[in-house]
């Protein structure tokens, strides 16, 4: 993909399967934005060469009403400011419905499907009667991810999704994504500078640098057995507590 002249990412190949998480770690700066936001056809003046398929749908050559449906309804975005993103003038009930009527699902059926998928992320119902300003970053968050799944995404694209967050509650929402992809078969492209989240969910890492992928495969090989300089560098700057590792203070002098 190029901006101008400038080759901003170059992914030979990423696939996402149902019920897999893959992420993109790497530097700030190393393309994995733009290669989520490519993926919907987001990337304003890019020149995408090769192929990018949603489902049955080639998203470079899409009309745009074929682009509109998969946004959303197969394809939902999960950005790192939830409540950014939503509009505060409304409660998350008139957004959800909102939402939902523009992909043509309204009535009775809008209001079990809003239901449905405020359970699925172990939120309380009476969160729909709330503005986007009267509730947690936590749960703005797994808003978000309720609204994809009343859409009916089979993939969230989900850049930085927890950055935002305090540690525990980034957990809470990471533990919401596998729930999701393991009961679900929900596909996540998980963007993320942060490698020990990224091991509590991730089935295949693949790793960018400077708009280049210079390593990709398995979770646990990756991190256990990196074979790029740059993967090493980056999981070695990993911050660790006394005790974390096995090791406790003081024990390396015993
Ligand atoms: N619309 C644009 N026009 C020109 N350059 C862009 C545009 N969008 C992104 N870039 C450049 O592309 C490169 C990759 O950016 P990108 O946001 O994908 O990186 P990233 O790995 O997601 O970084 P971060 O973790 O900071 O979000 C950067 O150098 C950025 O400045």
């Amino acid at each position: 993909m190029r901006i101008g002249d400038r080759l901003i990412a170059s992914v030979p190949e990423l696939d996402v399967a149902a019920g897999e998480c893959v992420a993109i770690v790497g530097e700030s700066g190393s393309g994995k934005t733009t290669t989520l936001l490519a993926t919907l056809g987001l990337v304003e003046g890019a020149a995408v060469s090769g192929e990018i398929r949603v489902g049955d749908v080639d998203v470079l050559t899409a009309a745009p009403a074929d682009l509109l449906r998969i946004r959303g309804s197969r394809a939902a975005l999960v950005m790192q400011s939830p409540q950014a993103a939503l509009n505060p003038t409304m409660r998350l009930g008139t957004l959800m419905r909102r939402a939902l009527a523009r992909h043509g699902v309204k009535g009775g059926e809008a209001r079990s499907r809003a239901d449905e998928a405020v359970a699925a992320v172990l939120l309380d119902p009476a969160i729909l009667r709330r503005y986007p300003h009267q509730v947690s970053g936590g749960q703005a968050q797994r808003f978000a991810i309720a609204l994809a799944l009343a859409l009916g995404a089979e993939v969230i694209l989900a850049d930085e999704p927890t950055s935002a967050l305090d540690v525990t509650v980034q957990a809470e929402v990471v533990a919401v994504l596998r729930r999701l992809r393991d009961e679900r078969g929900l596909a996540v492209l998980f963007v993320s500078h942060d490698l020990a989240l990224v091991s509590t969910i991730a089935d295949r890492v693949v790793v960018m640098k400077e708009g280049a992928v210079v390593e990709c495969g398995r979770a646990d090989a990756v991190f256990t057995r990196p074979s790029d300089a740059y993967t090493r560098e980056l999981i070695a700057a990993v911050p660790r507590l006394p005790g974390h590792s096995g090791e406790r203070p003081g024990e390396e002098e015993t």
